[in-house]
């Protein structure tokens, strides 16, 4: 079974190809690290996978609803609290409960607080806490230890890898070692560009993803 499977993907940033002849796929059950200097297109690549935008060529196939994405913006309402947030993204997307989330992630004590008055870190973890309202199989994390202490790193590990033992997938493009055993890692950086490609699929326009 597969969970993600992507053949010969060309990828653009800006109206500039970014990355190409990237071919995967993930099982589930798989970890796949992106490595490569900043700039290389790490980002870019994640959000080609999750549809924010179209790919320039190549193929990406998987389940309807298959993936989360959690990007470098945690995306919360700073207004409403912690549990508030994550009950709004588990009725999106499908009524998960979210109890255990804000457990996994250490949030329960904060529950009622405002997500604009949390700090760095626990908006962070709050941020990460929606992964597991989605339901879905294919994590998609850009840079997710961002502001997280060490405690919190490793509490975040334990989450991924309880993720990939319940037959979850993850691609996270990440400079920390999570300690995932058994993790892949695909360094972009042979794949990058080169000059003189065409850069965008027919009638793309950035402005608008
Ligand atoms: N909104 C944008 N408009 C134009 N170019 C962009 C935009 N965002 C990124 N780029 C460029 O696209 C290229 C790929 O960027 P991307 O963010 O995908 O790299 P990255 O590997 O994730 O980098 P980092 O490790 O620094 O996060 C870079 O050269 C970057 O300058």
């Amino acid at each position: 079974m597969t969970l993600l499977s992507v053949t010969d993907l060309a990828v653009a940033r800006g109206g500039m190809r970014v990355v190409e002849g990237v071919s995967f796929s993930l099982h589930p059950g798989a970890a796949l690290i992106l490595r490569g200097p900043n700039g290389i297109g790490k980002t870019s690549l994640l959000r080609t996978l999750a549809g924010l935008q179209p790919a320039v060529s190549g193929s990406i196939e998987h389940d309807e609803d298959a993936i989360a994405y959690a990007a470098h913006a945690d995306g919360l309402k700073p207004a409403l609290t912690a549990a508030e947030n994550l009950r709004f993204w588990a009725d999106v997307f499908g009524g998960f409960p979210i109890e255990a989330a804000l457990e996994a992630m250490e949030l329960t004590a904060l529950a009622d607080r405002p997500a604009g008055a949390l700090s760095a870190g626990q908006k962070r973890r709050l941020g990460l806490a929606r992964l597991l309202v989605t339901g879905r199989p294919v994590w998609m994390l850009d840079e997710p230890t961002v502001s997280l202490d060490a405690q919190s790193v490793e509490r975040f590990a334990r989450v991924i890898g309880q993720h990939l033992e319940a037959g979850g997938a993850a691609i996270l493009a990440t400079h920390i070692d999570l300690g995932l055993t058994g993790a892949d890692v695909l360094d972009l950086t042979p794949f990058r560009a080169r000059p003189g490609q065409g850069a965008r699929p027919a009638g793309f326009n950035e402005a608008f993803a």
